[in-house]
Order: C-alpha cells, then structure tokens, then sequence
C-alpha cells in the first residue's frame, strides 16, 4: 500500500513554495548574471543568447498599449550575403524566441568585456519578445521605459532571466498564505489533504448516467472512456495518468466536450503555449466557441482566430480600442521627428494620458469577451493576467501536468471548484534550476528520486523541493484512487515497448493492433530495403571494453589553461562527450538513410548536450534529421530514434543517466525502431534501473558489438 502523506497546511506550504521560487529565480538570475559578465556580447549571441548590431526599424504600439520596438540588422554590419531577395538582411543565427525576456540597450564596445547586468539594465530597457522573423525582432517594452524608443545608434538585445513567471507564481503563492480557513474551499481542503476527495462508486460504467454517454469519438478505447467517466463523476480532483502515446490529448478533447454538453464552464491550461495551442487546434473542428488567451505572437497561426487580441479587434467593442491604438501609432511615430528633448516628454506625457485610455477600453472589451467564453484557453502563468481576475471556472483542466512547477498549476487553480489534470509523472518533471547552482562540482543525479542512488534520500524531503509536482504530491497524498492510467498505446511496436511497461508502468501498457508490429521496412509512404537494420525494432550496439571513452567538458578547460588560454566555463557546463559513440551514431544513421529511410523520419537524442555539439555536423550531411537532447525530446516521436548514452568510464559513473525518468522519456519517442548506443559494462553499475535494462537490451535487442577499425573513416 502507497504511504500516505499528512495533511498539508495551506498557509506553510505556501510560505516554503516562496522561499523556493525566491532561490529559484535567484539561481537564474545568477546563471544569466554569469553569462552575460564573462563573455563579449559576440561570444553571448554565439551562446544563443544575445543578438548583435541592431538597429531601430520602427515603434508601434501593441497589446495592452505598449511599445513595440522592431529590431533588425544594421544595415553599415550586415554583411552582403545575409541579404535577403527582397534586398533587405536577414538576421544572424540566433537563439531568441518568442516569449524570452530581454534587455535592449545601446552595443557596449567589443572590448568592454566585464559587464554587470544591473549597470546594462540602468542603460537600457527590459522587455518582452513578441516577434521573431528572419528580419527582425519585435520586443515590447516594460512601461515607463519608452525613453528607450529614442536610440539612434547601434543596439544589442540580450537574454534575462524570466522574472515575470515568478511574479505571477509569488502573486498566487501570497495568496494562498493569506487565505483563512473560512476561505479555504472544499477544493483547496482536498488539494492539500485536509479533507478526503468525495467518493465515487467503483465501477462507473454502471452508474446510470454515465453508462449512458453519448460519445463525440465512438472509437475511444476502454481506458479512455473509463478515465473520462472518472473525470466527469469525481467532485474535486482526477488524474489522468497518460504514459507516452496513449493519447491523452485526444482524451482531453473528449472531456472537454462532455463538460460543454453538460453545461460546465471550463479552463483549460498547460505549461507551455505549445501544449494549449495543440488543445485549441484539435478542439476547433468541434465548432464549439473558444477563447485562447495569450499573445499573439507567440501562438501558432492557426489558433489565432480564437485570440482574444484577434477578437478584441474584430468585435464592436474592438472599434472603439482601434481609434485609440491609431492615435498612439501616430505619437510614437511623431517621436522620431521630435526636435529636442522638451518636444520628446511632451509626446511621453500624451502617450502616458492616451495608454490609459486605451486599457481602459480594451480592458472593458476583453472583460467583456471572457464573460460570454464557455471555454478558455491559457498557459498555466497566463492565466494570472488581468484577463481572468475575478472570473470563476467549475472546471480547470491542466495538460501536462506533471512537466510544471506546482506553483504554476495554482495560478489557474485558485480561480476553480474541481481540476482534472493530465500527465505523466514517470516521464521528466520541469527543470529545475536552484538544484544544481548551489556547487559548480558533479553531484550525484540531479533528479534521481528512486531507490537507486544517493540522490535517493531526497525523496524523504520531496514536500519541500520545487521538483515535487501537484501531480506527483497529490498521487502521495491520496493514492492511486485520484488516478486513471490510459494503457493502450499508438506510437511503439510491442518490443520497444516491452522495457518501459514492465518496469515503470505495471506491465499495463498495450501496444495498438495498428502499431504493435510496425518496422521501419513497412513506411507507407516510401520504399525501404527490407535488411537487418530496418527489420529489427530494437538495436542495441554496446560498446564495452573501453575503447569508447568518454570525454568530460572540463578537460577541454584543463587544455584551454595550459595553453595560456582563459579559462572559461564551458557553455555546456560540466557536460560530457563520446567521439568514438558519435562516430557509431553516423555509422548507423547512414546505413538507415542507405536503406532508404528518410533524415527527417529519424532522431539521434542523447542526454548530453556536449555530445549533441559533437553530432551537430550530421544535420548538414542528412538535412531533415532531428538532433536532440533527451529532455528537449520529450513529447516528441519518430519512426526511428537512436540514443547515444555517451557513458564509458572505468569507474562505472552515469551521471544523470541515473535519472530513470529520463531514460524512459529517451526510449520511448520510437514507433518502428530504437538503436541504443552504449557501453552496457559501466551503464549497468549505474543503478538497478540501468542494470536490468541492459540486461534485457541483451536478451531481447538485436545485439551488436562494433568494430572500431571499420569507425577510421567516420572519426576522421
Ligand atoms: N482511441 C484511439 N484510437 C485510435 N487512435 C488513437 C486513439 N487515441 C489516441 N489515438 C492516437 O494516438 C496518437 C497519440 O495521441 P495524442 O496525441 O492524444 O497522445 P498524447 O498521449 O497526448 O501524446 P504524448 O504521448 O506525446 O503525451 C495520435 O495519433 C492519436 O490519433
């Protein structure tokens, strides 16, 4: 029987939930404080962390009022192969996206190299992204900064840490300290263990009203339907535990509708824009009306229609807000031309006058607007905008529920009567930054919090660790009756599938009779050679007997210092390589790509980002191949994935390899065919995990040992 937790009190927890975000963001900051003193700004956009020599296209105004900069390439650096058709140049390479926090600031000179983030912030105004082209970058400023419109010269943007996230979450997380036990819904009693969830009869498919369900997809598989009758009977919380391909979404979209008909008023949240959007796409051919709250830069074009900004604009209310945005657009052109500095903060003081106009009037039309919504749509932080204050849902509905910080999910959370929240807590919990700052020295698995290893002790103190999801506590606290697990599976053959269910899912997991025995020599839309590569789904090529070694970061460092070098901390920390794997890897990606099996229909991921690095080059010999680490892997799939497992050492150390969570994320992204790559002598010292996968990698896998004279002409 699972221990149960205590009792959890509200106004506690909320305070050590502070204390951890505060640490949280101090981590980042620091992290991007580091950055930013010890590299040139040229070094930092190499990082993919900056962008150099911009100028200032054009201001206008934007959502919520403010000032929107556009960015692009100063013309006088850009040099004559960026250029686009159209004449004007292209970006560099970048790493900014959409969403990320920046600072615009006049270009320190190159040479000006140690810079404190505080004195750049001084000269220079924070903003948010909201636009990425080829072009250019669209950056909304901060209010009050828009002094900043007036830089003429040469400018740079660099990466911060995202401080609004933590606002939203310390906003909420103050709130729920100061809440009396009068306030405190039955909800809440539940969430935190005081009271018991209300209970529900066993078994659903015979309670009168649900054996009943008209179902909107009849074809949903028993598990599905199960799960979606729990959902609907259970008063305060459900889980619905979806292992990798067994089609949570598709479950979502399904509840989602049976709340309609029964009248629910519903948010639907998730942590990242990517997860609501796939929500909103699949819930539109439905017809039903939806509003997607977020801006709308950062949403996929075909969800745009239900943006609330796209709506405010084309409502009638909206018409009224255009007249003012207009008038703004005006002013903020008007700047440029103005003559000296007293003609300057005239303007400022009428933009300052016509902004609150203008969110006066919006705010009506936007309050308006999510009155009437049945449905909404956010991502977990988004949900504390001004958008959603006072706005009550009977349902809130969080996908991916395990991959957020709690403290997100309360975001939606104190605004609902019931959650329903969708995950898989044995797949990779959001990263965690204030875990590994505090020593700069190899630590045991960052995130081991199984029985394996010394990480393991941690698990007794998981209630006070920002890693412990709602999902992972609320599993602690009442058990596996909050829960459903979806067991039949749609992505993998039967064998890659084998290894992960018997070990992390109870043996439940049900390959789909479409896919169970599906090989890459079967790809329906092209012709593959039938041959051993391409008939096997599981590979495994070991690499034991140490003429595999891997290569530590650090070690470049040591040779960087002896040869007079600076030494500097490697842009993938403490990260670790293995030439001779990486040879192996193109070996095997270009005996598939002979077989016929397209780039594009293959991934090579691997848990390290020093050996993604090594492997970049393959995306010039194969363009369409996907390169990757494990952890920016998740949720994805391929028809064929090779893992890299780059751990070869005499003392039999792994790392975070030791992290069976992101094991089972790396083995089960394939559909036809997995290749592991891996010395099995050190992995299998690892952990208990790592010693029974090898072991069954070894019975069950097409096993292969390679010959490292036939690697000459791929090391070279
Ligand atoms: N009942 C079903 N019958 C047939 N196919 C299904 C069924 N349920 C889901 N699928 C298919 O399974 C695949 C995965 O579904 P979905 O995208 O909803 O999965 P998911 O669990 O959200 O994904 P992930 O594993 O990445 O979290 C999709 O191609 C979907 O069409």
């Amino acid at each position: 029987m699972t221990p149960r937790l205590e009792p959890v009190d509200v106004a506690a927890f909320a305070q050590t939930q502070l204390a951890l975000l505060a640490a949280e963001l101090e981590a980042e900051i620091a992290e991007t404080s580091t950055l930013i003193g010890s590299h040139s700004p040229a070094g930092l956009q190499r990082a993919g962390v900056a962008v150099t020599n911009l100028v200032v296209n054009a201001q206008r105004t934007g959502f919520g009022g403010k000032t929107v900069l556009e960015l692009g390439p100063d013309a006088a650096t850009s040099t004559s192969t960026s250029a686009s058709a159209s004449g004007s140049a292209d970006l560099p390479e970048h790493g900014i996206r959409t969403g990320d926090i920046v600072l615009v600031a006049e270009q320190p000179a190159g040479s000006a190299k140690k810079r404190e983030v505080r004195e750049l912030e001084k000269k220079g105004a924070r903003g948010v992204v909201t636009r990425v082209t080829m072009a250019y970058i669209g950056v909304a400023l901060d209010e009050e900064r828009e002094d900043v419109a007036a830089l003429t010269g040469r400018v740079w943007i660099v990466k911060l840490a995202d401080d609004v996230t933590y606002r939203r979450m310390n906003i909420t997380m103050e709130k729920l300290q100061k809440m009396t036990e009068a306030q405190q819904s039955v909800f809440i009693r539940v969430l935190f263990g005081q009271s018991t969830p209300s209970p529900i009869p066993q078994d659903l498919s015979q309670d009168p009203e649900l054996a009943q369900i008209e179902w909107v997809d009849p074809t949903l598989n028993d598990s599905q339907k199960d799960a979606i009758r729990f959902a609907l009977a259970s008063k305060e919380i459900a889980l619905i535990h979806g292992p990798p391909g067994t089609g949570k979404t598709h479950t979502l979209i399904e509840l989602i509708l049976q709340m309609l008909k029964r009248g629910l008023r519903i948010l639907v949240c998730g942590p990242s824009n990517i997860s609501v959007d796939n929500i909103v796409e699949r819930l539109a051919p439905h017809k039903v009306p939806i509003l997607r709250l977020g801006h709308p830069a950062r949403l996929l074009p075909s969800v745009l229609s239900h943006s609330l900004d796209v709506l405010t604009q084309t409502s009638e209310a909206g018409a009224i807000v255009k007249d003012v945005r207009a008038e703004m657009d005006a002013k903020q052109a008007s700047i440029r031309k103005a003559r000296n500095g007293r003609e300057r903060r005239v303007i400022y003081g009428d933009l300052k006058e016509l902004r609150k106009e203008y969110r006066e009037r919006e705010r009506r039309c936007v309050r308006n607007l999510v009155a009437q919504s049945k449905v909404v749509l956010a991502t977990l932080h988004g949900a504390g905008g001004f958008q959603l204050r006072n706005e009550e849902f009977d349902v809130v509905i969080i996908d991916e529920a395990s991959q957020a910080l709690e403290a997100q999910c309360w975001v939606p959370l104190l605004a609902a009567k019931k959650a329903v929240c969708a995950g898989d807590h044995l797949q990779l919990p959001p990263t965690i930054k204030s875990l590994n700052s505090k020593s700069s020295k190899p630590k045991p698995p960052p995130r081991e919090g199984g029985e394996e290893e010394g990480g393991g002790k941690k698990a007794a103190t998981s209630s006070a660790t920002l890693e412990t999801t709602l999902f992972d506590r609320l599993l602690a606290l009442h058990g596996p009756s909050i829960k459903r697990m979806l067991t039949t599976q749609y992505r993998m053959h039967e064998k890659i599938m084998r290894f992960p269910s018997d070990e992390l899912y109870e043996s439940k997991l049900v390959a789909a009779e479409a896919v169970k025995a599906r090989l890459l020599k079967d790809l329906p839309n092209y012709e593959v050679e039938a041959n051993d590569d391409t008939t096997e789904p599981l590979v495994f090529i070991d690499t034991q007997g140490g003429d595999f070694p891997e290569k530590s970061e650090e070690e470049d460092t040591t040779a960087a210092a002896s040869s007079n070098k600076k030494p500097k901390r490697g842009l993938h920390g403490e990260s670790k390589s293995n030439e001779m794997e990486a040879a192996l890897v193109r070996q095997h990606v270009r005996k598939l790509v002979q077989s016929g099996v397209r780039p594009e229909d293959i991934a090579v991921v691997t848990p390290y980002n020093a050996q993604v690095a090594i492997l970049a080059p393959l995306k010039e010999t194969f363009p369409g191949i996907e390169l990757g680490s494990v952890d920016g892997f998740q949720g994805r799939e391929k028809e064929a994935v090779i893992v890299s497992l780059v751990r070869s050492n005499a003392e039999g150390e792994v790392g975070f390899l030791g992290e069976k969570r992101r094991l089972n994320v790396a083995m089960t992204r394939p559909k036809r065919s997995l290749t592991v790559i891996g010395d099995s002598e050190t992995v299998k010292r690892g952990s208990n995990f790592l010693t029974r996968w090898m072991e069954f990698l070894e019975d069950n896998a097409d096993l292969r040992y390679p010959d490292v004279s036939s690697l000459t002409q791929d090391t070279a």
